[in-house]
């Protein structure tokens, strides 16, 4: 029997139309951030997917995600798990300015290099290794092991959060994924077998 995980990413934040590095920080969804989240939880209802468990950040960009989706599909009366683990990657001093601005200041290569190099944090921030160090250890703990049980989960979290779980479930080395971006709402599910290893990805 194989479990289903499906990851999705919050729908577009105030702070992605601003173009800010958000991180911990903590912003809301836009109307297109909402109608996204929402989209994506029609999605979800109209491919039979009824998950048994419900996974999000501390972020309430991450959690008004979850909510809307589950407003689509229609459930109720249900346990959602926040954990910080789940969180984006803390963006460190970067957080709150202008991505455009931190180009023109710092290069547009150092900045790609903290946006997307696999282990140089952003000063005072987190790697993408860093982030993975916290969050796949939370996956492996809590959520795995209900998934080689059979159980169907649903996390939605972050960019570089899921970027972190991608990366291990597909087993991509460093270089791959760092060419994998997610787009907000986007939704990522895959079939995991009894030991735990990813059986197929499928495209909604
Ligand atoms: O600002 C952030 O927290 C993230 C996600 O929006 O940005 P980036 O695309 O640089 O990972």
């Amino acid at each position: 029997m194989t479990g289903t995980l499906i990851l999705v990413r919050h729908g577009q934040s105030e702070w992605n139309l601003k173009n800010l590095f958000t991180g911990w920080r903590n912003p809301d969804l836009t109307e297109q951030g909402i109608e996204e989240a929402r989209a994506t939880g029609r999605a979800l209802k109209a491919a039979g997917i009824l998950p048994d468990l419900y996974y999000t950040s501390a972020l309430r960009r991450a959690q008004h995600t979850l909510d809307l989706m589950l407003e689509e599909m229609g459930i109720e009366n249900l346990t959602i798990t926040r954990n910080v683990a789940l969180n984006e990657r803390d963006y460190g001093d970067l957080s709150g300015l202008n991505k455009d601005d931190a180009r023109a200041r710092w290069g547009e290569e150092q900045v790609h290099v903290w946006r997307r190099s696999y282990d140089v944090p952003p000063p005072g921030g987190e790697s993408l290794k860093d982030t993975a160090a916290r969050t796949l250890p939370y996956y492996e703990a809590e959520i795995l092991p209900r998934l080689k049980q059979g159980k169907t989960a649903l996390i939605a979290a972050h960019g570089n959060s899921l970027r972190a779980l991608v990366m291990a479930i597909e087993g991509l080395s460093p270089e791959e994924i760092l060419a994998r971006e997610i787009a907000t709402g986007e939704p990522t599910l895959y079939r995991i077998g009894p030991d735990g290893k990813l059986v197929e990805r499928v495209v909604l």
